[in-house]
């Protein structure tokens, strides 16, 4: 059996900062699939296109290279936003599930992080994280990460963004996010990272040994 570690949550939640560590602890590979989101978002950006042209949003899916998608310039918040409006599009999800799933099924195994991992992605997966934290909890955290890393924000923005990122993610009729009815939910909220991680861990181990 390959192990399959699925991480979804909503917007800022924590779950990549989760999942990396996760990845890194049991040697597995990882996969950001909100990466590959943004970089059909970026790349209809980057030529002109609008975000619902579907025909073009699906070819760039079809060509992406999951390898070299670069995270520097897909951090972007406005690249985050753009990616939730091409996420609607059943055709575009379609060709990004075929790819993260191929990516899950490749030895030694992977952790996936996203909105729909445990639900559509990977349903049968090892073990399943639902990684949230409050709306405004989240927004302090990404706010600070913009600061830290030399750049300007507005928190009280960045909460506006935060929920209407979420009621569209929760409210789209494909691959709504929703916790899988399996999933193991961390409210992060009043944790720190290593609280988060060592919390992740106790559930993961348990879920590795039965398996
Ligand atoms: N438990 C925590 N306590 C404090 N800060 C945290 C915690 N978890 C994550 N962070 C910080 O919050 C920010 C957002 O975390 P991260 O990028 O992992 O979220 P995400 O859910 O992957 O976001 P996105 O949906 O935009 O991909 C980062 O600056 C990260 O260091
Ligand atoms: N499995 C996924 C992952 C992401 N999305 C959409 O992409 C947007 C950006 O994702 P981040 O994790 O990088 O913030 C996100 O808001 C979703 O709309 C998705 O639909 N499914």
């Amino acid at each position: 059996m390959i192990p399959v570690i699925a991480i979804d949550g909503p917007a800022a939640s924590g779950k990549g900062t989760l999942a990396r560590r996760i990845a890194a602890h049991y040697g597995l590979r990882h996969l950001d699939t909100g990466l590959t989101y943004r970089a059909v978002a970026h790349a209809l950006v980057a030529t002109g296109k609008p975000l619902d042209d579907e025909a073009e949003a699906v070819a760039a899916a079809e060509r992406l290279d999951l390898s070299a998608m670069d995270r520097t310039v897909l951090a972007a918040h406005a690249v985050g936003e753009a990616a939730s409006k091409v996420a609607v599009m059943p055709a575009v999800r379609r060709a990004l599930v075929e790819r993260q799933r191929r990516f899950a099924e490749t030895p030694p195994g992977a952790v996936l992080d996203g909105r729909d991992i445990g639900t559509v992605v990977c349903p049968d997966a090892t073990a399943k994280l639902y990684v949230t934290a409050s709306p405004e909890v989240r927004a302090k955290r990404r706010y600070h990460e913009i600061l830290a890393g030399g750049g300007v924000a507005d928190e009280a923005a960045i909460l506006a963004d935060i929920q209407k990122r979420d009621a569209r993610d929760m409210g789209r009729a494909d691959s709504p996010l929703r916790p899988a009815i399996d999933a193991h939910l961390l409210d992060t909220s009043d944790m720190t990272i290593e609280t988060a991680f060592q919390a992740a861990r106790a559930k993961i181990d348990r879920a590795l040994e039965r398996n």
